[in-house]
């Protein structure tokens, strides 16, 4: 299967030298890309990509990923991880990733709501779809698969495989998809957008049970990741629209895109500096 991408955009008043710099330093990056993404040797098999719960999928796999997955369907459109790959440079205005699949925008990307079918299964995902020319969002990627592959608990929000692609241009695609959340984040429901037009309902309100039932979930899977699990983690950008809401408004924590190992019990954890910073109003925990 080809991928194809846009070509670069031709650079003004750059001259030959710089460009050719360039291009030996894009060259590079890419090399140590590949050598980063060795760290996803073990976790692989592309068949049970509907069966399985954590799956990462190395670069010289996702061809045959994205083979495999030509039944896979978004809004009706077959093949949408190759469509989503040959637009990987401009994926904003997708035919498969439109604006109506569009649940939110982050500081690294977008997540659409899309349905995998495949294996006689059929499930609701969300797809975060990276930005990779936003400073940062190569590595929150690689922050996000290298916590979520070592950690396992119920208030987690359920990662089902990770995507990483190069086109035949040496363009980068890289997604996360997860288990989607019908009932959205935290934030929709405690700060709702918008008054409900005529004809809506209004937007329900949490109960003082449901309030206490979340801030436990919170707490309990915090505890898990800075004492209980084996590679202690802190989430560092806890906010209610990295809080999401199952079926029973359960709430399951995700976006570990700028998360880091624990350092050791006493020292204050202070977020990478070389990252843009977590979000206004977050907490580092
Ligand atoms: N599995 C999911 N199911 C439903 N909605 C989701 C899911 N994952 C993320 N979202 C929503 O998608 C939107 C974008 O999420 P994303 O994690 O990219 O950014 P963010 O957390 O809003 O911002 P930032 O990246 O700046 O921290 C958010 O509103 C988030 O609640």
């Amino acid at each position: 299967m080809e991928f194809t991408t846009p070509p670069p955009a031709t650079r003004s008043g750059g001259g030959e030298e710089r460009a050719a710099a360039e291009h030996n330093q894009h060259h590079q990056q890419q090399h140590a890309t590949v050598e980063k993404e060795h760290m996803f040797d073990k976790v692989v098999t592309p068949s049970d990509v509907g069966k399985l719960n954590r799956l990462v999928i190395p670069k010289q796999h996702a061809e045959k990923y994205f083979s495999l997955d030509a039944r896979v369907a978004v809004a009706g459109q077959r093949g949408w991880l190759a469509t989503a790959a040959g637009e990987s440079r401009n994926f904003s205005g997708g035919r498969a990733f439109s604006e109506s699949n569009l649940v939110g925008r982050g500081s690294y990307g977008s997540v659409y709501r899309c349905r995998l079918k495949g294996h006689g299964m059929e499930e609701e995902m969300a797809v975060k779809v990276f930005d990779l020319e936003m400073p940062g969002a190569e590595r929150s990627f690689l922050a996000e698969c290298e916590a979520l592959r070592s950690i396992q608990h119920r208030n987690l929000l359920p990662i089902r495989t990770a995507c990483s692609a190069v086109d035949n241009r040496g363009g980068m695609f890289k997604a996360l998809l997860y288990e989607f959340m019908p009932n959205g984040s935290l934030d929709t429901w405690l700060h709702p957008r918008a008054a409900p037009a005529a004809g809506e309902k209004a937007p329900k309100r949490l109960g003082f049970s449901q309030r206490v039932n979340i801030i436990v979930n919170v707490a309990d899977v915090l505890d898990y990741l800075h004492h209980e699990c084996g590679r202690p983690t802190v989430h560092c950008d806890l906010k209610p629209s990295n809080i999401l809401l199952d079926d029973d408004l359960n709430a399951l924590l995700g976006d570990f895109g700028i998360a880091r190992p624990r350092l050791y019990s006493g020292e204050a954890q202070v977020p990478p500096k070389a990252m843009v910073g977590p979000t206004l109003g977050h907490a580092v925990v």
